[in-house]
């Protein structure tokens, strides 16, 4: 499989950068941290805006910098799609001028994206005409992706361009970028500091810390390996699961979806049966019962788990992580007096009753 191989050191005054990775070549990579940790820094050497002196970069078969042998393609070299928090349009050309002008610089016998294709995906038809200032911030970086998708990249680089959108905005963008996830086969890398913005979109997670990549993997172990001392923001330590919709309940306005050969309930959701469905599970709204299941519970969703790890948080705290198995590794939160009540053990079986389950953004249809 077609690997992102990158190894970036650059020496600022007082911060450095000195990061590798290697990941797959498709599916959307988020690098993650906080404010300062050199996301941007990463993603500009990515792109071949700033040079790092020992650097190696390679997507694929195609190397972009090797300085061992003194190769470096500078950005315009770089068959790549560049998406800034400011859509950066220009504002003397209409959406279509905007569209046209990375279009018509890519030759014919180049062009792997079709311009209908992009305009019919971003729904950008009905702003065809319209001059950039008219447009919301919303449908103005729609613009942006979708001129920078129509260079016919081989990989496109977004540097947190929701942050300059309010929650509604944000929402509106979202299922655009899930379907260019899906639909473009396109390796992207989404640089972003909120974990509630990248929790549907990411399929690799990439962590930096002052400058180094601290975990890097497929998200959902990413996320539950994490050592407690690392986790980006505890209050939302959980799992991804990436379910699959079977029906819907009108009577009860509830979505039964199926995890592996288990069942869950969630508040409706707008998405036809047969659809992937990601849910987050907060950590801290498990908790785990010995005794066989009872139905005498308001808790709906009670799934069979074995107990892999005790992840202790230290001494003074009054919580401890149990890293369980439902088919894949779940983190849930419990007191230690109850650790100590349970008695719990590596290999015991045990039965995780999911007190909520958050969409994280409710996914409107598409
Ligand atoms: N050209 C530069 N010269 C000197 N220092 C720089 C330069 N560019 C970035 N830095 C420093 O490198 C560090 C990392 O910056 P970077 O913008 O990569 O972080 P970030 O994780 O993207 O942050 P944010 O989330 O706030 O955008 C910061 O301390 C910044 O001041």
């Amino acid at each position: 499989m077609s690997r992102l191989t990158a190894q970036f050191h650059i020496p600022y005054p007082g911060f450095e950068l000195n990061a590798e990775l290697d990941v797959p070549a498709h599916g959307v990579t988020v690098i993650f941290g906080r404010s300062g940790s050199g996301k941007t820094t990463l993603l500009r050497c990515m792109a071949g805006l700033t040079r790092s002196p020992s650097g190696y970069f390679r997507i694929g078969d195609a190397v972009w910098q090797d300085e061992s042998t003194g190769r470096f393609r500078p950005v315009h070299q770089r068959a790549i799609g560049l998406v800034f928090q400011d859509a950066r349009l220009f504002p003397h050309l209409t959406v279509q001028g905007n569209l046209h002008y990375g279009y018509r610089r890519i030759a014919e016998h180049e062009r792997r994206i079709d311009f209908d294709h992009i305009v019919s995906l971003l729904e950008l038809a009905p702003l065809l005409n319209r001059m950039p200032r008219n447009l919301s911030g919303g449908e103005q970086q729609r613009v942006a992706i979708g001129r920078a998708l129509l260079t016919s990249p081989r990989l496109l680089l977004m540097d947190e361009p929701l942050a300059n959108l309010d929650t509604a905005r944000k929402l509106e963008i979202l299922p655009f970028l899930l379907k260019l996830r899906t639909e473009l086969g396109l390796p992207i890398v989404y640089v972003s500091h909120s974990l509630e913005e990248i929790l549907q979109l990411v399929d690799t997670l990439v962590l930096l810390k002052a400058g180094r990549v601290i975990a890097c993997g497929p998200a959902q172990q990413v996320l539950t390996d994490l050592p407690p001392g690392e986790r980006i923001d505890p209050g939302l330590a959980g799992t991804l699961l990436d379910t699959t919709v079977v029906d819907h309940d009108d009577a009860f306005a509830l979505t039964r979806v199926r995890y592996g050969d288990q069942f869950l309930y969630l508040p409706k959701q707008k998405v036809e049966a047969g659809r992937p469905l990601r849910l987050h599970i907060l950590a801290r709204d498990i908790s785990l019962v010995v005794s066989p299941a009872s139905t005498q519970t308001s808790v709906l969703n009670i799934l069979e788990a074995t107990v892999v790890e005790v992840l202790p948080r230290g001494p003074a705290a009054h919580a401890v992580d149990i890293k369980i198995d439902i088919g894949q590794p779940v983190l849930a939160t419990i007191t230690r007096k109850s650790l100590a009540r349970l008695e719990l053990k590596p290999g015991q079986k045990v039965y995780a009753h999911i007190k909520a389950v958050q969409m994280v953004h409710e996914l409107p249809e598409f």
